[in-house]
């Protein structure tokens, strides 16, 4: 039967990437989406933002909601100081696989546990299952209308301090309209938007950053 467009990612990835070599990785999936076929990631524009974030935050603990084929995963597993810890949500099991296999190719899997699960189920879990209290900083770019309650879930449970950074995938191009409403009048975030464009296009897009401020 015909390989689905992640397997034909990760392809590409095994043949035109380095082993254990992160950023070849970025670019080997970057020039397949730009080239060959388009495929959801962050991409490289949003993704020089995603990076300064990280290097700002310097994050021990780092949350990213919706995997996909790993490609946000490897850009910011590879930013991380050795001892930091991410944990990445997808509950596509065979997304779930493809990303396995690019963070490998990365040589990146000691500093990211891959979670096979739903952001609802495992949120409430992040303290009793992997000994995390809090995150320094959240990724979010899975389906657009769990932004804000996947938020207020992670309020709920605690899983953010004060100074928690969440960066948000996506607030224009599809758009999250309730998420942004809601950090943008919240007086509990201080929130910033960073213009770009939707990955590997010219369309605008941009990344959405909100501090907790407890
Ligand atoms: C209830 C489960 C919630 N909890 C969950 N828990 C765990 N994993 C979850 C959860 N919800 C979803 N996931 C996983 O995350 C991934 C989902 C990612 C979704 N991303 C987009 O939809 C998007 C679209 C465009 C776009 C723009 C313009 C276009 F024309 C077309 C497309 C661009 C972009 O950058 C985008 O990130 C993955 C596919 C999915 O299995
Ligand atoms: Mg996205």
């Amino acid at each position: 039967t015909r390989s689905t467009r992640p397997q034909r990612l990760l392809g590409a990835v095994q043949k035109n990437a380095t082993r254990g070599d992160p950023c070849s990785v970025i670019q080997a999936i970057d020039h397949f989406c730009r080239n060959k076929e388009w495929a959801m990631n962050v991409g490289d524009e949003k993704g020089c933002i995603l990076d300064a974030v990280v290097s700002e935050v310097n994050p021990a603990t780092v949350l990213e909601l919706g995997t996909y084929c790993g490609y946000s995963t490897v850009r910011i597993a590879r930013l991380l100081p050795p001892d930091a810890k991410l944990i990445t949500l997808e509950f596509n099991p065979d997304f779930a696989a493809i990303a396995r296999q690019v963070i490998a190719w990365a040589g990146l899997e000691e500093k990211v546990q891959l979670v096979e699960g739903a952001s609802g189920d495992w949120i409430p879990r992040m303290k009793e299952q992997f000994g995390v209290k809090t995150f320094d900083l959240v990724f979010l770019d899975h389906w657009k209308d769990r932004y804000l309650p996947d938020t207020k879930l992670m309020e709920e449970c605690g899983i953010l301090r004060k100074g928690s950074v969440l960066l948000a995938d996506n607030v224009i191009c599809p758009g999250t309209p309730d998420y942004l409403e809601f950090v943008r009048n919240s007086p509990r975030y201080e929130s910033q938007y960073f213009k770009s464009h939707l990955e590997y296009t010219k369309v605008e897009d941009g990344l959405e950053k909100s501090v907790f401020l407890g």
